[in-house]
C-alpha cells in the first residue's frame, strides 16, 4: 500500500500573454500550494485493471478521471500490473484549485512509488503535461513561476506565512470559455511584480501584487463571482483574488485570528468556505 497527498493550488498572479497557434494561451503565472488536500491510497492488483473508488459521488470514476488517465499512462509506459486507487476528495471540484490536476500528479508519483519505478520527477512532469497544463506544477508542488501554457516550471521562493480563506460559489465555470473571453483585452503584466514581492518576503508587498487576468472575464459572466469579490472587500479583506479561471475567490491574512474572524463572517454568505494555511 502507498499513500500520496494531493494539494490544492492558488494562483497568486496570472498574466495571459496571447493566444498560441495550438489554441492554448501563453501565460506567465505564479502558483503556490495550500493546505487543502485530497489523499490517494494505492494498492497493487494481480490483474491489469485500474479501479478507482472515492468518497465523492460528484466525480467520474472511469476513464474520464484524470487519476485513471495518469495511472494508465504509467501502466502503458512501464508495463505495471493493475492498481486500485481510492481518492479521498476534500478539494472542491471544478473550483479553479487544480483538484483534478493535483490528483493526477499524485497518481503519477504514487504509481512511481508503488511499483518502485524510480522515474525522475522531471519525467513525471513531462508525462503530466500531456494530460493537463497545471499537472507539472502539481507533480512538484511548492511555489513556482509557470510559463508556456503553464507547463514550464521554475521553483521560486515561497510566500511568507499566512492564512487563506477560500469561498466557492455553487456554479461551474468552463476554463476554455474563460480563456476565450480574454480576446481583445489588454492587461498590464503582474507576475514579475509578484516574483519580486515573494523574493523580498514582504507580506504587504505580496498582497499588493495579487493579480489574475482571467478574473475580469469570469466576473463579467458570473454575477456570483462578482458579488463574492464585493463581499470579501466589504468585510475588509485587503488581498482578494479569484484563483485560476474561478469560481473560487480567496483572501490572504497574516494572522490566524484575522482569518478565523473573516471565516466566521463569510460563512453566512457562502456555503463552501475554507480556512487553510499557505504552504508554498
Ligand atoms: C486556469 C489555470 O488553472 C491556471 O492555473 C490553468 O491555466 C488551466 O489549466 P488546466 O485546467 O490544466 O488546463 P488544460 O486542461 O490544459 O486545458 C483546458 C483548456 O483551457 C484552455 N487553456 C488552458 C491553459 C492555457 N494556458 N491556455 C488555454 O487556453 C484551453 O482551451 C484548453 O483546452
Ligand atoms: N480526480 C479528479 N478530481 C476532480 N475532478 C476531476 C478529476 N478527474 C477528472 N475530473 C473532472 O475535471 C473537471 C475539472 O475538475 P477540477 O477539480 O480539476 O477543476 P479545477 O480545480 O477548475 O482545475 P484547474 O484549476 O486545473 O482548471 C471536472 O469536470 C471533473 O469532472
Amino acid at each position: 500500500m502507498h499513500i500520496e497527498v494531493a494539494r490544492a493550488k492558488i494562483n497568486l498572479s496570472l498574466d495571459v500573454l496571447g493566444k498560441r497557434p495550438d489554441g492554448f494561451h501563453e501565460v506567465s503565472m505564479i502558483m503556490t500550494t495550500i493546505d487543502l488536500n485530497d489523499y490517494l491510497t494505492f494498492n497493487k492488483r494481480t490483474d491489469k485493471r485500474i479501479v478507482l473508488t472515492s468518497d465523492s459521488s460528484f466525480m467520474p470514476l472511469g476513464r474520464k478521471n484524470l487519476v485513471y488517465q495518469a495511472a494508465e499512462l504509467m501502466q502503458r509506459k512501464y508495463n505495471t500490473s493493475g492498481v486500485e486507487i481510492h481518492i479521498e476528495k476534500n478539494i472542491p471540484i471544478a473550483a479553479g484549485l487544480a483538484g483534478g490536476s493535483s490528483d493526477a500528479a499524485a497518481a503519477l508519483r504514487g504509481m512511481n512509488a508503488l511499483f518502485e519505478l524510480n522515474v525522475p520527477i522531471e519525467t513525471l512532469m513531462d508525462y503530466g503535461a500531456t494530460l493537463g497544463s497545471d499537472i507539472p506544477f502539481c507533480v512538484k508542488g511548492g511555489t513556482a513561476l509557470a510559463t508556456g501554457r503553464g507547463e514550464k516550471i521554475e521553483t521560486i521562493k515561497s510566500p511568507p506565512h499566512g492564512w487563506v480563506i477560500l469561498a466557492k460559489p455553487s456554479i461551474s465555470v468552463s476554463t476554455p470559455k474563460i480563456y476565450g473571453g480574454i480576446r481583445g483585452r489588454k492587461f498590464t503584466p503582474g507576475t514579475e511584480k509578484m516574483k519580486t514581492a515573494l523574493e523580498s518576503g514582504n507580506f504587504d508587498e505580496m498582497i499588493g501584487a495579487l493579480k489574475n487576468d482571467l478574473q475580469s472575464v469570469t466576473r463579467e459572466r458570473y454575477k456570483e463571482v462578482d458579488h463574492l469579490i464585493d463581499v470579501f472587500k466589504k468585510f475588509g479583506a485587503e488581498g482578494v483574488l479569484m484563483s485560476g479561471s474561478g469560481p473560487t475567490v480567496f483572501a490572504i491574512f497574516k494572522k490566524e485570528r484575522q482569518a478565523s474572524q473573516f471565516y466566521n463572517a463569510l460563512k453566512g454568505f457562502c456555503d463552501e468556505v475554507y480556512n487553510v494555511r499557505l504552504l508554498g
